[in-house]
């Protein structure tokens, strides 16, 4: 009982979905001064979290030959035949069923029609079409894995005003553009498993080099949009500081990579990219919480005013 537990905890991706909900919770505080309402808060939370964690179980669903084949993935519980496919099914239905009521019923429609399309956006069109089309797969489809800030700030909002909207797609274009660099790393590391198991990647489909060179430029553009929160009023000094500091590093190691000092090192820019999102998603809700005491801004008073 509790080994198969651990199967079904295995499909919802536990570690990457609890950074997606910090960035949504993060979405939540920014979204308003204060605290944020609490039914919505944490309704939309639950909701979200379900939400993504059918998608990862949907995603475990359709990649089962994929996922037999890769060295990375040949212990899940489909590949390894712990789980069968109808008991997945129904697990990814329960949990994507449960999140839509919750966020219909106690949230609001918006959220639930967003939080939907992202399910739909990375379960089905990314996982099922795109990762097997394209070496953009990863690109057009990171735009679900960037929309929890949107969903988390619809949730508490139910996006007002297009204040509201430029602000959360501001977030969203900061994870979008974040994507390549985190995956790029991890896939030249893994590239012979994606290989054999048939799948597109860029470091397959245009060489380890040329996928150094993307990761370099998106790097430098994330780099750029990582500026804008503060540009814009959003955040303050103390969020801009961070990001640099972040950002730099970030730079540096992905300088490094072109010319990297082992075969493991692309894995360290991988490991870097998870603990970059985390702290720039942390340096901007400590921020916002600091912001009215240290320089309170007219976009800021805008949004208090509401
Ligand atoms: C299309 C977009 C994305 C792709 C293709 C992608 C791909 C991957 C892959 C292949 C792994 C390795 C997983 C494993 O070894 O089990 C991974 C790990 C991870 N991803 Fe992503 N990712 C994407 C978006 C995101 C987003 C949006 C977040 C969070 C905001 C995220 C957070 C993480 C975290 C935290 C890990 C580390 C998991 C661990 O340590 O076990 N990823 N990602
Ligand atoms: C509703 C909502 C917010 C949805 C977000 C969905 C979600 C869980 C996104 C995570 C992105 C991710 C782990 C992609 C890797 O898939 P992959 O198939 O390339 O990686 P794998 O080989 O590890 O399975």
């Amino acid at each position: 009982m509790g080994a198969q537990f651990g199967q079904y905890w295995q499909l919802t991706k536990p570690r990457v979905v609890a950074l997606i909900v910090f960035t949504a919770f993060v979405g939540m505080f920014m979204a308003v001064p204060g605290l944020p309402p609490l039914r919505q808060s944490v309704f939309g939370f639950i909701g979200i979290w379900l939400a993504a964690a059918s998608a990862a179980a949907i995603n475990h669903l359709i990649d089962q030959r994929i996922d037999k084949v890769m060295v990375r993935t040949a212990d899940r519980p489909l590949a390894t035949g712990a789980l069968r496919p109808a008991q997945v099914l129904a697990f990814a239905v329960f949990l994507g069923a449960l999140s839509m009521a919750i966020l219909v019923a106690l949230v609001n429609p918006l959220t639930a029609l967003l939080t939907f399309a992202s399910l739909i956006g990375y379960a089905i069109v990314y996982t099922g079409f795109l990762k097997r089309a394209t070496p953009q797969n990863i690109v057009i489809g990171g735009i679900a894995g960037a929309a929890p800030p949107l969903l988390g700030w619809a949730a508490v909002t139910g996006m007002q005003n297009e204040w509201d909207w430029a602000h959360a797609l501001l977030l969203v274009l900061i994870i979008f553009v974040w994507t390549p660099p985190h995956f790029w790393a991890l896939a030249i590391f893994r590239r012979e498993d994606y290989a054999r198991a048939l799948v597109p990647m860029l470091p397959v489909t245009h060489g380890v080099q040329y996928t150094r060179w993307q990761i370099l430029l998106y790097t430098v553009l994330l780099v750029a949009v990582t500026i804008l929160p503060w540009a814009v009023g959003m955040s303050g000094l103390f969020y801009l500081g961070g990001a640099l500091v972040l950002g730099l590093v970030f730079l540096w190691n992905a300088w490094k990579l072109m010319d990297p000092p082992d075969e493991f090192f692309a894995m360290r820019v991988f490991n870097y990219s998870v603990v970059y999102l985390m702290a720039l998603f942390a340096f901007l809700l400590v921020d916002h919480w600091l912001l009215p005491f240290l320089q309170p801004s007219p976009v800021f008073e805008l949004q208090r005013a509401r």
